[in-house]
């Protein structure tokens, strides 16, 4: 059961209506939340399903990178009430209605809310009716309702599906509706919630200011070429930011009289475990060349503010075209043994390292990459993050990586890579004890099982006066052309190469978290290091 408006559209994903609902019903899901996107038309319409193709993306999705936070702002300024969307951002739940006969409680199974959420009863039946009974829910808080079917699932499968909502497109009809709606109140409940300020206030209040019908239309008109319009060249701006995602399979299907499927964000789940090498493949792989990879800045001594542009720069281009870039960050030297000690102080507070592959960690005797020995510590679930904890040297050290990540996002945007940094993920300290290993890996094989997984992986090194003889390298695997898994480059296994990047203090290895094998060897000393991962999509999110 699903409720939509007459300006609303469900939009299935990819891979059809049917594999989403059974996808849904293997999962034994009741309730799905589908998030809404908001038509942003270019002119007046009063056929948008068949004219606008650009829609806000919901908030929650938009990057949390200043690129995306000015998207959003972008939005807010346009209204009074500084709203991103102009209506609802909340999404709207399908439920899922059991036969006859195996509910019992037929008449009881759902209870709605409110057109966008229905909830199942066991829950909430009792204290959905009415306000005071939803304001004593609140209080007994949501533990206690025990919660238990509210599962989040980022599959593209079910993500993909979303509502395509197209609330204020024509001048006219939104003079219609204020003229119907009237001075209505801006309290709900008998006055017991106030509705807070928006852009739906301000068109109630906008047609009220005025009695004849045409200065309404007209300064409803203005509002809304201001609030919700873009001219091409604010289409473009905000699909940099990332606000706004062209869907065009909509307004294609309805000109061309048939269905055209939403394109696939990414290559299938089962593409991307292919990429994951066998043992026998591993074993060959293992008998490579070995080099020392070629650290950049290292001759500079520092990646000094004013040259930082180019850095970056340099560092896209050799993730462009090897996946893979090791550099020299040149902090002050005084940091180093800063850093140095704070992670050994840390170190009785780590548990031993886990590789988890669809959310499910792995028997690391199952699989061959999966061997891991070190020992690691999330910065912020340990509550380290602040000037005044235990770690300030590394806490500044893991914002100025998150930094290094959000200037990345525009660089690596535009470049062939067209990756979208979205958000970062907690710091990881890891600490390989003498001897200790990571057998060759890719980070995030299975792309998380997100719609936006890891993408990009930092390691910055910690350890001061590191004796190379101690081993420890970080080996990159580097397939000179195409990609991992592609049978041209396993038949050709003779051309390929490891790189090898000695664990010292300011170095810092970035690699396409998806796509670059790699391995740490064994070192015969403690040694440490910082990881970074961030989220993101490698084409334009929710398109289609
Ligand atoms: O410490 C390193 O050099 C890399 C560690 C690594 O590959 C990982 O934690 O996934
Ligand atoms: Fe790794």
């Amino acid at each position: 059961m699903f409720h939509l408006d007459h300006d609303e559209l469900f939009l299935p994903p990819p891979h059809g209506l049917q594999a989403h609902f059974q996808h849904l019903e293997a999962g034994n899901c009741r309730l799905c939340l589908y998030q809404n996107f908001e038509a942003a038309p270019q002119s007046h319409t009063l056929t948008p399903f068949l004219d606008v193709s650009y829609f806000k993306v919901p908030s929650g999705r938009v990057s949390k990178t200043p690129l995306g936070a000015a998207g959003m702002e972008f939005w807010a300024q346009r209204t009074k009430a500084h709203n991103y969307f102009l209506y609802y951002d909340n999404g709207k739940s399908a439920v899922k209605i059991p036969a006859q006969g195996v509910a019992s409680r037929r008449s009881e199974d759902i209870a709605p809310t409110s057109v966008h959420v229905l909830y199942p009863p066991n829950n909430f039946k009792a204290r959905a009716c009415t306000v005071k009974r939803v304001k004593s829910a609140k209080q007994k808080g949501l533990q206690e309702m025990n919660l238990t079917w509210m599962k989040a699932c980022h599959d593209e499968i079910v993500v993909g599906a979303k509502v395509l909502h197209y609330p204020a497109t024509h001048f006219e009809r939104l003079w219609r509706k204020y003229h119907h709606l009237g001075n209505f109140p801006a309290v709900r409940f008998g006055g017991e919630l106030v509705v807070p300020a928006s852009f739906h206030l301000e068109a109630r209040d906008e047609y009220l200011k005025y009695s004849d019908k045409t200065t309404q239309q007209e300064k409803l008109k203005e509002l809304l070429e201001r609030a919700a319009f873009l001219s091409d060249e604010e289409v473009q701006s905000q699909l940099e930011t990332g606000s706004v995602v062209s869907i065009d399979t909509v307004r294609e299907s309805l000109r061309q009289g048939v269905w055209i499927p939403p394109r696939q964000l990414r290559p299938s789940l089962f593409s991307l475990l292919q990429r994951r090498p066998s043992k026998e493949a591993m074993e060959r792989m293992q008998r490579m060349r070995r080099m020392p990879a070629e650290v950049l800045f290292e001759a500079v001594g520092l990646l000094k503010m004013e040259s930082l542009d180019q850095g970056l720069q340099k560092v896209v281009e050799q993730l462009e075209t090897r996946g893979w870039a090791a550099c020299h960050l040149g902090l002050h030297g005084c940091l180093d043994a800063r850093y140095g000690l704070e992670a050994s102080q840390l170190k009785p507070k780590m548990s031993k390292g886990a590789t988890v592959i669809e959310n499910r960690v792995v028997d690391p005797t199952e699989s061959p990459n999966a061997l891991r020995g070190d020992w690691t510590l999330f910065m912020q679930e340990q509550g380290l993050t602040g000037p005044k904890g235990p770690a300030p040297t590394l806490t500044m050290l893991e914002s100025a990586l998150t930094d290094l990540g959000m200037q990345l996002d525009p660089r690596l945007r535009r470049s062939r890579l067209q990756l979208r940094i979205t958000e970062r993920c907690d710091g990881m300290l890891a600490c390989y004890e003498e001897g200790g290993a990571y057998s060759a890996h890719l980070d995030n094989a299975d792309g998380d099982g997100r719609v936006d997984g890891r993408v990009l992986t930092m390691v910055m090194y910690l350890n001061q006066n590191w004796d190379r003889r101690a081993g420890g390298e970080l080996a990159i695997f580097e397939p000179e052309k195409g990609e991992l898994g592609d049978e041209q480059v396993e038949g050709k296994l003779t051309w390929l190469k490891w790189y090898m990047v000695s664990p010292e203090a300011n170095t810092l290895v970035l690699l396409l978290a998806d796509r670059v094998l790699h391995e740490v060897r064994s070192a015969y000393a403690e040694r440490y290091a910082l990881s970074m991962w961030f989220c993101g999509q490698h084409a334009e999110y929710g398109g289609s």
